[in-house]
């Protein structure tokens, strides 16, 4: 599975030596593929529909019709069913630890808010300036409603955040240090245990965003003593458009914690319906209504199946997918002036790889036209998403073959030059 180990010339026989020896394989049946010629490179968006999902919905909805009002008896404690689920096939964390709930925007306030909460008097929260955009503006916000200061720590766009550059930004000053665990540009993983160490040094609390984390590589929640955490479902956990979020809050901290949203699901005895809030001391404390219920099922369904092929495995597949993308690229792509945009050790990559090029934009349009998708990152990014379970080394090989094709000929001047609308 080590494709460094191949030094043939051939790639696509490389792919079909690395796709008979993979162990995942099989999984890619277990995914609704309605056109096979497409090539889908983009599971880091948005992951492809697993059959079981297919079928547990129109079961859920089912239930919906007969059981109607009956079926909370059931759904009520499906956030947590979900969560345990993640916890312990997923982030290694424990059962109790781990919840859906809202989306992962609203989490990353909850959760921050409740954090800075917990460090009265320190006034700092510390991010990089190439988080993703929701987590930097839901920062800016709080900052800016606490009176705080949001230190902004500079990332190499390429190579994501060092630990150093955020020890430098720490003092006991800092309540929070939020960060990304995958960065959504380059894919570079953060080094959580030795960040969440600097943190917890001064004082602080960790923060991580785990999107393009879960489901695609080693989370180890547990062992690097994170203290919050939240991503969302529907990327490599394959549980569908605006499929609910999951929230990770440590054990230990889940009493001493106050979120900010003080909704009816975080109360005890909740259907006594009492005058004043008086949250639960456990994990619950941080829902706050009503579960999207179909998307709850979809997330189960998705969080089995990588519990199911086992994240170790699921990481080692992704992390030699894009170490033959690697390769290809070189060989193939560089002379075309394309260059790597993501850090060459598989250790340090998520399930991604993102490529530079100045004409990014009209090559992603083009590869669309042939029937590849890839996804374009401004200003000049084009990553190329792996979904570990359904990916082929021969579906990198195809987008590859297709990128190679379209620079050799110079069709992709034909597509307009300025980006109009990018998802
Ligand atoms: C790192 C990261 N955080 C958050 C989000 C999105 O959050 P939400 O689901 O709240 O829109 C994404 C992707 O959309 C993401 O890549
Ligand atoms: N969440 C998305 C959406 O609602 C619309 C379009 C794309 C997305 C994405 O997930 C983008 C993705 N998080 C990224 O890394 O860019």
């Amino acid at each position: 599975m080590t494709p460094s180990l191949y030094r043939v010339a051939d790639f696509l026989a490389q792919a079909r030596e690395l796709d008979a020896a993979d162990p995942l394989a099989a999984f890619r049946d277990r995914f609704v593929i309605p056109d096979e010629r497409l090539v889908y490179l983009d599971g880091n968006s948005l992951g492809r529909l697993p059959t079981s999902t297919r079928e547990r919905l129109h079961r859920a909805i089912d239930e919906w019709g007969a059981d109607l009002i009956r079926g909370w008896d059931r759904w009520i404690t499906l956030a947590r069913e979900v969560g345990d689920v993640l916890a312990t096939g997923v982030l290694e964390a424990a059962p109790g630890e781990v919840v859906l709930s809202d989306s992962t925007s609203v989490n990353l306030y909850k959760l921050a808010d409740a954090a800075c909460a917990a460090r009265p008097g320190r006034r700092v929260i510390v991010t990089d300036d190439d988080n993703f955009p929701t987590d930097r503006y839901i920062l800016q916000g709080l900052a800016e409603a606490r009176g705080l200061e949001l230190r902004v720590v500079k990332t190499d766009i390429d190579l994501g955040v060092s630990v150093e550059s955020v020890r430098e930004a720490l003092d006991e000053d800092v309540a929070l240090v939020s960060l990304s665990h995958v960065a959504y540009r380059s894919g570079a993983v953060a080094d959580m245990a030795a960040v969440t160490a600097a943190a917890h040094a001064v004082g602080a609390l960790t923060l991580w965003d785990l999107s393009h984390s879960a489901g695609a590589v080693r989370v180890p929640l547990r062992s690097a003593g994170v203290d919050l955490a939240t991503g969302c479902t529907y990327k490599h956990l394959n549980a569908g458009p605006g499929a609910p979020a999951f929230l990770f809050v440590r054990a230990g901290l889940q009493r001493e914690l106050r979120q900010p949203i003080w909704g009816w699901f975080g109360q005890r005895e909740q259907f006594d319906m009492g005058a004043a809030y008086d949250p639960v001391e456990t994990l619950d404390r941080f829902q706050v209504g009503t579960p999207p219920v179909l998307g709850a099922y979809a997330a189960l369904e998705g969080a089995r199946l990588t519990a199911e092929a086992g994240i170790g495995a699921v990481a080692e597949k992704g992390a030699a997918l894009g170490a033959y993308a690697i390769e290809v690229c070189d060989a193939w792509l560089a002379p075309y002036g394309f260059a790597l945009a993501s850090p060459r050790s598989g250790t340090r990559r998520g399930g991604h790889v993102t490529l530079h090029h100045p004409r990014a934009w009209q090559f992603s349009q083009a590869l669309r036209a042939a029937g590849v998708v890839p996804d374009f990152r401004t200003p000049d990014r084009l990553r190329l998403g792996f979904g570990t379970l359904y990916t082929r080394f021969a579906d990198v090989y195809a987008g590859l073959a297709c990128l190679r094709d379209i620079a050799a000929s110079g069709s992709h001047r034909e597509f307009p030059e300025q980006h109009a609308r990018v998802t």
